[in-house]
């Protein structure tokens, strides 16, 4: 077996090698690694917006244009400012300054466009990336379409960075930083809200992540990588003009993010890395073969994303990872750490969630129909009923992730009806998911350390320079104890796809618990678990309820609830149909007739079968 090297390993290998480069290498392989250098920096804020975060955009040559056009503005002081701002001609100011210009712009258009989802999205973005392109074109103080040259070089402790082979140390410098300050992001409690944005939106709020500011945030950041290749590009070339920021690059830079594998940080320096030497040979090579010039290298670029796209969607980078593999930072548990704030739990048997009258409408179905049920601290509460009884319905108006059509909400004496699951959670309430919402590609802890999520405060930029340690030490450290709480402790460093379905339900409810509720809310937590797992939880659950925890259950499993609960709500077409102790659930004719009235509906799932549910809710079997 190949024994793998550490992350820091590989970083100092590299590291090694670009500072031997320009000892080695003439200047045309200078000017290629300075092409590739500043391609990679686009290429990872699209790594941290499309790769990590799944929101595509095609227009990153736009804001690298940003950049230039703002740098040689400035610099050439195109805009004949008076001599008291002359300060703006410098180079590092102006890069500054079109960093800062840059923010804004990408916060505007990142407002607009990141309410548009699936393929609208990358069409808003095509749409400002083209629109964009022309402004360049028609700015005639900056040459219009034919560019402006004579831009200064930028200087680094006074020395003018005036050739490839000075300005090649920059550049590099500016990955390096880039490429540490992007894992260290994403190994954070931002960065885990980022990574979280894939899981989707529902998963995400009801974690209390803000996840449209989380869609900002990486919009903002991408940009200004753009931005800053862009700045560096003209004091490189001492030229701009419009061409380089178009469409067409946005579409490569793109393509160079999944070529490398888009979702590994590595991968941009790679994906940058091929594209730009492939592009470099084939330009020589295809006209020499084909007897013509043209840009013949786009043909075979479109081939290869296609084949790509159906036999790699994952990049090169895994590939290659798999050759030399790399050791996983892993996290540094410090349990000793200090125990993270906890809310004040209400009274025992106080009244934590009200439901009045709750109704829901799709068009003309009624979902829900003049609901009614209360939950008091340490009360296991299960609400049950056929299948399309209306109990998820029920579920999403509780907590956030739906509207009612008229009814109240109360939760711990709030009036919660319509605010958001992201609110909801913050005052208390978390839940597990009927299809269970994981990010198969965190490990356990990551993904509990999620639900924690609220319970910190330090942003983007204390993450990004690591200035964060100890509030993550105290949420790693709450996740792990949640962990251990629910029994998962020997998987806590696996991966959170290859658990079994039953650990992923289990697994869910660690990340509700991380976030200190008072009311559990959870979707079938039974369902897939073998029955020592089903034993196991319901002794989580009654810990649970005597700790004052409040929770509601949907549950199909009547064996499961009947001996677990403390009292029962039944459904049946949007309506309580009986409300009671088990006991007087399993002798109520009215719930037996529901279940045994949709028997031939339900089809063969077992685990949803009405015949057996009503014969365990009249029998009250428990065995399985
Ligand atoms: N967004 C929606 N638009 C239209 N109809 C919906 C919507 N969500 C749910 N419904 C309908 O509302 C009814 C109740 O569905 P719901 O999923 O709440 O039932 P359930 O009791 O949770 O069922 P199950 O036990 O199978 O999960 C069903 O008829 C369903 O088709």
């Amino acid at each position: 077996m190949k024994k793998a090297i550490s992350s820091r390993a590989v970083l100092a290998i590299f590291v090694l090698l670009l500072i031997v480069a320009p000892f080695l290498l003439g200047s045309f392989y200078m000017t290629l690694l300075n092409n590739i250098g500043l391609s990679a920096l686009v290429v990872l804020g699209l790594v941290l917006l499309t790769g990590v975060a799944g929101l595509t955009s095609f227009g990153q040559a736009a804001f690298v244009g940003v950049g230039a056009y703002i740098s040689a503005a400035l610099t050439m002081n195109v805009l004949a400012l008076p001599p008291e701002l002359s300060v703006l001609q410098s180079p590092w100011i102006a890069l500054c300054v079109a960093l800062l210009v840059t923010a804004v712009l990408a916060f505007l258009l990142g407002s607009v466009t990141l309410k548009l989802s699936g393929h609208y999205l990358p069409l808003g973005t095509i749409a400002w990336g083209i629109s964009m392109y022309y402004i360049f074109g028609t700015l005639e103080s900056m040459g219009g379409q034919t560019g402006m040259s004579g831009i200064p070089s930028i200087s680094l402790f006074g020395v003018a960075l005036n050739s490839d082979r000075l300005i090649y140390g920059l550049i590099w410098l500016a990955v390096i930083a880039g490429v540490a300050g992007l894992n260290n992001l994403l190994d954070s409690r931002e960065g885990r809200a980022i990574r979280a944005l894939k899981g989707g939106m529902v998963m995400a709020e009801a974690m209390g992540i803000n996840t449209a500011r989380s869609r900002i945030v990486i919009f903002v950041l991408a940009a200004l990588f753009a931005s800053l290749s862009g700045s560096l590009y003209v004091h490189m070339q001492r030229f701009v003009n419009p061409s380089p920021f178009g469409l067409g690059f946005g579409i490569d830079y793109l393509f160079m993010a999944v070529l490398g594998g888009a979702s590994h940080v590595w991968g941009a320096v790679l994906g940058s890395g091929l594209i730009v030497v492939l592009k470099e040979w084939l330009q020589g090579v295809l006209p020499a073969i084909l007897g013509r010039s043209g840009n013949f290298e786009t043909i075979v670029f479109g081939l290869l994303m296609v084949v790509l796209l159906q036999r790699s969607r994952d990049g090169i980078w895994p590939y290659l990872a798999r050759l030399v593999p790399v050791r996983a930072r892993q996290h540094k548990l410090n349990l000793q750490a200090e125990p993270l704030p906890r809310r004040d739990m209400p009274n025992p048997n106080e009244v934590v969630l009200d439901v009045r009258d709750v109704t829901r409408k799709f068009g003309g179905l009624v979902a829900n129909n003049q609901m009614n049920l209360k939950i008091v601290a340490g009360e296991v509460l299960a609400l049950i009923g056929p299948n399309g009884a209306g109990k998820s319905t029920l579920f999403n108006q509780i907590s956030g992730v739906d509207t009612p059509t008229s009814g109240l909400v109360q939760f711990r004496g709030h009036d919660v009806t319509g605010k958001g699951s992201r609110h909801i959670a913050g005052l208390g309430m978390s839940r597990s998911f009927q299809h269970v919402r994981l990010m198969g590609r965190m490990t356990v802890l990551e993904n509990v350390a999620i639900g924690a999520h609220m319970r910190g405060k330090r942003g983007v930029l204390a993450s990004v320079l690591r200035l964060d340690r100890q509030e993550e030490a105290r949420l790693l450290a709450e996740a792990a104890r949640q962990i251990e709480r629910v029994g998962l402790k020997d998987q806590m460093l696996e991966m959170a796809g290859s658990l079994s379905l039953g650990q992923q339900r289990i697994l869910e409810i660690a990340r509700a618990l991380a976030s200190d509720p008072c009311l559990l809310l959870l979707d079938e937590p039974a369902a897939g678990l073998r029955l020592g797992e089903k034993k196991a939880l319901a002794d989580l659950l009654r810990k649970l309820r005597a700790e004052g925890m409040a929770i509601l259950l949907v549950e199909h499993d009547m064996d499961f609830v009947m001996e677990l609960v403390d009292r029962i709500v039944v459904m049946d077409f949007g309506t309580k149909i009986a409300e009671g102790l088990p006991e007087e659930i399993q002798n109520n004719q009215a719930v037996l007739e529901a279940y045994l009235g949709v028997s031939d509906d339900v089809g063969e799932d077992q685990s949803t079968s009405a015949e057996p549910q009503a014969a365990a809710i009249a029998g009250g079997s428990h065995g399985q």
